[in-house]
């Protein structure tokens, strides 16, 4: 399994997986770090730890479709099978969902359904979920499809919300869970993957 990921700031799945593959718990190869974000701590930790890397955004391709390509062509050329939104915060296109079909993940910091969709990204989350008086939250894994985080579940880490918790102490609580659970749900895909 090769794996391609995106990712729009620190990347925290991708270095999580990546640390995993290095430590020979996970049968997989990180392939390629692509990112909107040309300051992202991603990219520069991507290229540091010997991924190659490509800066792809709206501002290098303005039309929609030409970004969905250049994303495909970089994804291909890598020899990614296996795509990890670690973190993405731009919709991802109709040729790169078509050509990886059931093989792209994506971490929300939220049990989805709750919380989830258009404009439901990053701190907006955890700010909903602490004014929703929710009692518990947590993240999940799911397969990506064209509808924002309305792709099946494959896997979900629940947490606490505790009184008196602030957006720092229930984001810190919800991405301690993130890596594992990623881990957990990308070794499923593996398994399928041979299994086939
Ligand atoms: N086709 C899909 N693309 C993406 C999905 C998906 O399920 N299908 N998931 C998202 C990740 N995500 C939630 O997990 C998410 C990311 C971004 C947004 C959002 O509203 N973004 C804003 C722009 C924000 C920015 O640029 O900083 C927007 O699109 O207006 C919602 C949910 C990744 N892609
Ligand atoms: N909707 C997607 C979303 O909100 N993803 C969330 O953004 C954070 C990215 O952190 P990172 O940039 O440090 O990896 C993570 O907590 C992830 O769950």
């Amino acid at each position: 399994m090769r794996l391609g990921f995106l990712a729009s700031h620190g990347g925290s799945a991708a270095r999580h997986l990546t640390a995993a593959c290095r430590a020979g718990e996970l049968a997989a190869m990180p392939a390629v770090l692509i990112s909107n974000n040309s300051r992202s701590p991603a990219l520069a930790w991507a290229r540091d730890a010997g991924l190659s890397t490509a800066h792809l955004s709206s501002a290098g391709y303005p039309a929609p479709d030409d970004l969905d390509r250049a994303i495909l062509e970089a994804l291909t050329a890598a020899g990614a099978d296996t795509l990890v939104l670690s973190g993405y915060m731009r919709e991802l296109g109709p040729r790169v969902l078509g050509h990886y079909a059931g093989r792209v993940v994506n971490i929300h910091p939220s049990l989805l359904p709750r919380h989830g969709g258009r404009g439901m990204y990053g701190d907006r989350v955890h700010e909903a979920v602490l004014a929703s008086g929710d009692d518990e939250s947590g993240a999940t894994v799911h397969l990506v499809t064209q509808g924002i985080d309305e792709g099946p579940v494959l896997a979900q880490a629940r947490v606490p919300v505790l009184p008196g918790d602030t957006l720092d102490t229930l984001k810190a609580r919800v991405q301690a869970v993130e890596g594992d659970l990623m881990l957990r749900a990308v070794r499923g895909l593996a398994t399928s993957v041979t299994a086939t």
